[in-house]
């Protein structure tokens, strides 16, 4: 059935979150004029709990949870999420079925004061709550103070802005959405930050009983983007990973199809970095995700990753 009477999108109701539901309603506004594309925006709890580093409260799954509820029971059609912010295996009952043509993948440096990463002087303060982050950061700049940095994309502007940091580390895609690019001072290059799996993608999620879906959404995958983060997503799986670990995943595509995937897996501290990363064609994602991993594994990224879910 590809001619919907209504559809209804479940979103969080963050200003990021609105921007990408919205964005995905006018898209199937434009592949269906006749159909009332409306969003039901929700809190969730990863929204609620502030006051906790994430990691140690359950990690992504927080932000995804309530949709889900709402796809199951039917009070929604669709959800819109940041698709790195959805745990590498979905729950019993749902299914991806578009990942939509990503935007900047890549981390951004902010800052009031100073205008690159190398520009900080010892003991210089950069937030930011996530592993991956950190342990790069860490790795790189030994020399600068990492602190915890939660909220969305506003809250930790205004933390910046108040003075607590010298800088932050964002998504460069979720400031570009937000029309908020003019507090990029620089993009951080795959060497300097290497990306969240998945991240500046948007991945579209139904209850997997709603098979009369999967053809009026189809036209929203983009196919170079879901091999990319197919691949991604296979790594981070295959190493156990969500957010709880310091591990980024980041692969691109040629005009040929052949993926190319980098991952990284790096203690906390910053003392220990491994590296690794192959090329297969876009129809061997998931494997390609999968030999990443193992090479990771072979170098020791399951006692990182072990070291970190137990501290
Ligand atoms: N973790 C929160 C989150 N989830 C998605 C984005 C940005 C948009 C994206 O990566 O697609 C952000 C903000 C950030 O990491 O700075």
């Amino acid at each position: 059935m590809n001619n919907p009477q209504s559809l209804v999108i479940a979103s969080r109701e963050s200003a990021l979150a609105m921007w990408q539901a919205q964005h995905i309603q006018a898209q199937l506004q434009q592949l269906y004029p006749q159909c009332d594309v409306s969003i039901l925006g929700m809190t969730t709890q990863g929204d609620q709990i502030l006051d906790k580093t994430l990691s140690k409260i359950g990690g992504k799954g927080l932000f995804v949870k309530e949709l889900e509820v709402a796809l199951q029971d039917g009070r929604a059609d669709l959800a819109v999420h940041s698709i790195k912010d959805v745990p590498m295996v979905l729950p019993e009952g749902f299914a991806l079925v578009a990942i939509s043509e990503r935007a900047n993948p890549f981390d951004a440096f902010v800052s009031n004061h100073y205008t690159r990463l190398e520009d900080l002087p010892k003991g210089a303060i950069v937030g930011t709550s996530s592993l991956r982050r950190e342990a790069q950061l860490r790795a790189r700049f030994p020399h600068l103070t990492i602190q915890p940095l939660r909220g969305n994309v506003q809250t930790r502007l205004a933390k910046l802005d108040n003075g607590d940091y010298d800088a932050i580390i964002l998504a460069a895609a979720g400031l570009e959405r937000l029309e908020l690019h003019n507090r990029i001072r620089h993009v951080l290059s795959p060497a300097d930050s290497l990306p969240a799996a998945g991240q500046g993608a948007l991945g579209i999620e139904i209850a997997a009983h709603r098979t009369d879906l999967i053809a009026t959404l189809l036209p929203l995958n983009h196919a170079k983007t879901a091999a990319c983060v197919t691949a991604e997503r296979a790594l981070a799986r295959a190493l156990g990973g969500s957010c709880q670990v310091p591990l980024a995943a980041y692969c691109t595509a040629d005009d040929a199809g052949l993926l190319t995937l980098h991952g990284l897996v790096a203690h906390p501290d910053g003392s220990v970095v491994l590296n690794a990363n192959a090329q297969a064609p876009a129809q061997y994602a998931d494997a390609l995700g999968r030999a990443v991993a193992k090479k990771l594994a072979d170098d020791g990224a399951m006692d990182i990753i072990q070291a970190v879910l137990n501290s």
